[in-house]
């Protein structure tokens, strides 16, 4: 970055404002322990049907939390059996994109910190656990931490995060038309989007 560009606020603003309330977990989301299922099949973090993803599964918590795990594979080295940390973070990413289904909101990324604390080799499970800390506006404030070794092992990767609330047109106007065409004419899909839109 130039020194002449100018800095965004966004950039500081992983902390809620004080007017910033506490989340409500929305009263049809999923039961604690349900299986939240891919929001898209051919999505990167959670698609099962994207050969090239990390597959990554998803369950519902109690509150506004969900718990999530994801195998390092081969195909997600950086360093020679090591997770590539890009992948790491995207799994942080999915599984705190996967808030939305305790929400009933699409919200998609709009800031995400990332902290590595401990390397993650190749055959790894990884533990993930994310919640939603506050709310402000459309913006939703996060944070999640991934463990080596077990459930209650050492955190590996933590993150922060704010996701930014959007409707469904977000994806329509702006994503590839052939793929945008294909996911509308899936009822299972737009299921899965109506499912999320819907607020109390
Ligand atoms: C039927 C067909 C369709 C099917 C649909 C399928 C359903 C899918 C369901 C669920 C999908 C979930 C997918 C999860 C996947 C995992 C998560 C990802 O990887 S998501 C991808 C990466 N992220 C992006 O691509 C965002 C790119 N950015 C944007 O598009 C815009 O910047 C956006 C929407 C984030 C904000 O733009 P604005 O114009 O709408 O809003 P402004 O006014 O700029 O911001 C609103 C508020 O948010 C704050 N904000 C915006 N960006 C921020 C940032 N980076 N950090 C902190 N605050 C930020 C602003 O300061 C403002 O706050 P103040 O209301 O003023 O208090």
């Amino acid at each position: 970055m130039s020194a002449a560009e100018p800095q965004t606020k966004q950039t500081t603003q992983l902390t809620p404002p004080a007017d910033a309330t506490a989340p409500v977990r929305h009263p049809e989301a999923p039961a604690p322990g349900e299986l939240l299922g891919a929001h898209y099949d051919r999505c990167f973090g959670c698609g099962g049907e994207q050969p090239h993803g990390l597959h990554l599964e998803a369950r519902a918590g109690e509150g506004v939390r969900v718990s999530a795990e994801f195998t390092v594979k081969e195909a997600h080295q950086g360093a020679p059996g090591l997770a590539h940390g890009g992948v790491l973070a995207t799994a942080l990413d999915e599984t705190l994109g996967s808030l939305n289904w305790m929400l009933h909101a699409i919200a998609v990324t709009g800031r995400l910190e990332t902290d590595f604390l401990r390397p993650v080799p190749v055959g790894t499970v990884l533990h993930l656990d994310a919640e939603v800390t506050a709310v402000h506006g459309r913006k939703i404030y996060s944070r999640a931490e991934g463990r080596i070794g077990g459930p209650d092992g050492p955190v590996a990767v933590r993150a922060q995060a704010v996701f930014i609330e959007v409707k469904v047109e977000h994806f329509i106007d702006n994503g590839r038309p052939e793929e945008i065409r294909a996911a509308m004419a899936d009822p299972d899909q737009l299921r899965r989007a109506r499912a999320f839109e819907v607020n109390p």
